[in-house]
């Protein structure tokens, strides 16, 4: 099954006035998906994807399965895990290092594709066929401009989830994070008992590697910087360093300053956790089974005795139950482990009753949803960079990338630099509450169309001609819900609120991250290349002063945007948290046999992009079970 670029056709109408809906943009997307649209993995598996649409199913749906609709794979398992992602690729290595273990991997997407390899293409992923393509419900505090007042959330669907999509930036977020986890109740969680685990990933070459005190070498993640810079990203780096800003490691006991990021790659080429966990020994080791295009409809659980014992999967159009000896391990995702939990009965009564679910734990499954917050639309455009490549300039940078992973394709382009900083709202002592990244953009097509820009934004990172400044929210309050889709609970996406912006202190943080951010304006560095603020108002935000704090707000209402660091729905907390639905050895509550290791865990989101922090997570909860099945049970 080849990669599937996105569908542009559905945002491009007839006369848009933006370059990437001209011919050039959709051919590039055709060849990119000839070079890169297959995968490296060893077997190219026979097996297609599962048109779920057409399996039937209704209020007697699971009656159907319980009487024999379901073939029951009689061939038992120690550990299943379910979702292939961040977690459940580390999840699945890690328990597979015990021999006598059998250990079955199911996962929604199929194979990684060779494209998810090159740095510069991300944005392209998005909206892809390995993206669930997930929105938000259409709320009054954010998204207001997007189509259907509804924002793009996108996730992973393929082997390595959403770290086979992400723009692999590697930071940990600060060790007061850990443990302000670990005052709320999860023993075992503070930053001295989580730092092993994020070392036992790492395998880091490059100089800080040399602090052994932070950093790890031996373990299967490669972390490194991109292998090319362009001159913005040097010039921004000195601009952060004329406002003040020193230069860090942010992996450290230190975040706030500016650094150049460490990455998930490996010389020029991404490291997903399938790329780092799984390709090492996919075809070697025997007690390791993974089934792709498999989609987990929900947990088997015994009502009477709230043992889990398997679980039950389509594929092929075809209903499965698999049993598992030991555990099951839910590693579907901040909205689709949620959504599994919910679908086998755990969950909040009130929302399962409305769902006609049959309630065997009542749960605050899906509540305490957050997220990175962030805008579009404050751009700088410079004049030392074009956006407009000829047909030759990116074969000629494909060609390069092809021969020796290097050039424009294998970076980020000005997104590999992040610099840390505190607003005046912020009450700790060193803890950062605003990230600042500089997104690569092209300003024309914004200023003509910002919703159709984005939309169509596929193009690589690397050509832009303006910048545009992402003040990130590191510590919101407003909190979000994940419920079930009410027409098609089992196969349609989950009700996203998202309630982005709801709390007011969010904004504010936002504003003054904005202000802080146009500093860059007033360097050195900045003026010495002629780089402008662009004052063109946005549609909707008319009405207010261009700079006031009013038309600041307006644009994050209107032009909502994420980093995608969504958290917090299987909150892990004690047994006295109300909201807490695993415990801190991410055990669910009152349920045996049943864990959830993944994003979905973190009782709070980490000051940093939260992809280390899932495979940490999963590093520890593998040592848990380690521990409980090899010297407490057996
Ligand atoms: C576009 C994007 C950019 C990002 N950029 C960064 C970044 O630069 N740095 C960073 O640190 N973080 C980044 N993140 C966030 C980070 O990647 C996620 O926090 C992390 O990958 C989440 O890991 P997870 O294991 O919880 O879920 P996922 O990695 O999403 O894994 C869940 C897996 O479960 C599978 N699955 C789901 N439901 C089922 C089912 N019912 N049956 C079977 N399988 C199922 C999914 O297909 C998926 O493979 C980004 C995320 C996105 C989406």
């Amino acid at each position: 099954m080849s990669w599937v670029p996105p569908d542009l056709s559905q945002s491009c109408q007839a006369g848009s006035n933006i370059t990437t809906c001209q011919p050039s943009t959709f051919l590039f997307l055709q060849l990119v998906s000839n070079l890169f649209g297959q995968s490296k993995d060893a077997v190219e598996r026979q097996d297609h994807h599962t048109d779920l649409e057409d399996f039937i199913f209704g209020d007697k749906f699971f009656e159907n399965v319980a009487a024999g609709g379901a073939n029951r794979e009689d061939n038992a398992y120690d550990f299943i895990v379910v979702g292939a992602g961040s977690a459940g690729c580390v999840v699945a290595n890690r328990l597979s290092e015990i021999r006598q273990w059998k250990v079955l991997l199911l996962e929604a997407g199929g194979d990684e594709p060779d494209v998810t390899g090159v740095p510069a293409f991300p944005p392209m992923l998005q909206g892809s066929s390995i993206d669930w393509g997930y929105t938000t419900e259409p709320q009054q505090y954010n998204c207001l401009r997007r189509r259907e007042q509804r924002c793009n959330w996108p996730r992973g669907k393929v082997m390595g989830g959403s770290s086979a999509i992400n723009y692999m930036i590697y930071l940990r977020g600060s060790p007061e994070d850990f443990n302000e986890w670990e005052s709320m109740g999860n023993k075992g969680w503070s930053y001295d008992d989580v730092l092993p685990y994020f070392k036992k990933s790492e395998d880091n070459h490059d100089a800080e590697a040399q602090n052994t005190f932070f950093h790890g070498t031996e373990g299967y993640l490669s972390i490194e910087r991109f292998p090319f810079q362009d001159t913005n990203v040097n010039m921004s780096i000195r601009a952060y360093q004329e406002l003040g800003l020193k230069i860090v490691d942010q992996n450290t006991d230190e975040q706030i300053g500016v650094m150049l990021l460490q990455q998930t790659v490996k010389n020029g080429e991404r490291q997903s956790t399938n790329t780092a966990f799984i390709r090492p020994i996919r075809q070697k080791r025997k007690n390791l089974k993974i089934e792709t295009n498999t989609y987990v409809s929900r947990i088997l659980i015994n009502p009477d005795t709230k043992i889990a014992y398997g679980v039950e999967y389509f594929k092929n159009n075809k209903v499965f139950m698999v049993t598992a000896r030991k555990e099951v391990i839910l590693s579907a995702g901040t909205f689709n482990s949620p959504k599994t939990l919910m679908l086998s009965g755990i969950g909040p009564s009130s929302h399962l009753n409305e769902m006609n679910i049959k309630i065997i734990q009542d749960l605050q499954v899906g509540y305490n949803l957050q997220d990175h917050s962030t805008l579009d639309g404050v751009i700088i455009a410079l004049n030392n960079t074009a956006t407009s490549v000829s047909d030759e300039e990116r074969e000629r940078d494909i060609r390069q990338y092809i021969q020796n992973h290097n050039g424009p394709l294998s970076a980020t382009g000005t997104l590999q630099i992040d610099a840390l900083v505190q607003t005046r709202y912020e009450n700790s002592l060193d803890r950062p509450d605003i990230q600042l990244l500089l997104d690569t953009t092209n300003v024309q097509n914004f200023i003509n169309d910002p919703i159709l820009t984005s939309e169509t934004n596929v193009l690589p990172l690397a050509y832009y001609d303006g910048l545009m400044l992402r003040p990130v929210l590191l510590s919101p309050e407003s909190r979000g819900v994940v419920k079930l889709n009410t027409s098609d609970p089992v196969f349609g996406p989950p009700r996203i609120f998202s309630n982005t912006f709801r709390e007011r202190i969010d904004v504010l943080r936002i504003v003054e991250g904005i202000r802080q951010g146009l500093n860059l304006l007033k360097t050195q560095a900045y003026r010495s290349i002629g780089a402008n603020l662009v004052t063109n108002k946005l549609p909707g935000c008319e009405p207010f002063i261009y700079g006031s704090d009013e038309y600041w707000e307006c644009l994050m209402r209107s032009y909502t945007g994420t980093l995608h660091h969504q958290v917090g729905t299987c909150k892990m907390g004690p047994i006295d948290d109300k909201e807490a639905v695993v415990n801190p050895e991410l055990k669910v509550h009152g349920i045996k046999n049943l864990r959830v290791i993944d994003a979905s865990v973190m009782p709070k989101v980490v000051r940093g992009n939260t992809n280390a922090a899932v495979i940490m997570i999963a590093e520890k909860g593998s040592d848990m079970i380690k521990n409980d099945w090899l010297h407490h049970k057996n």
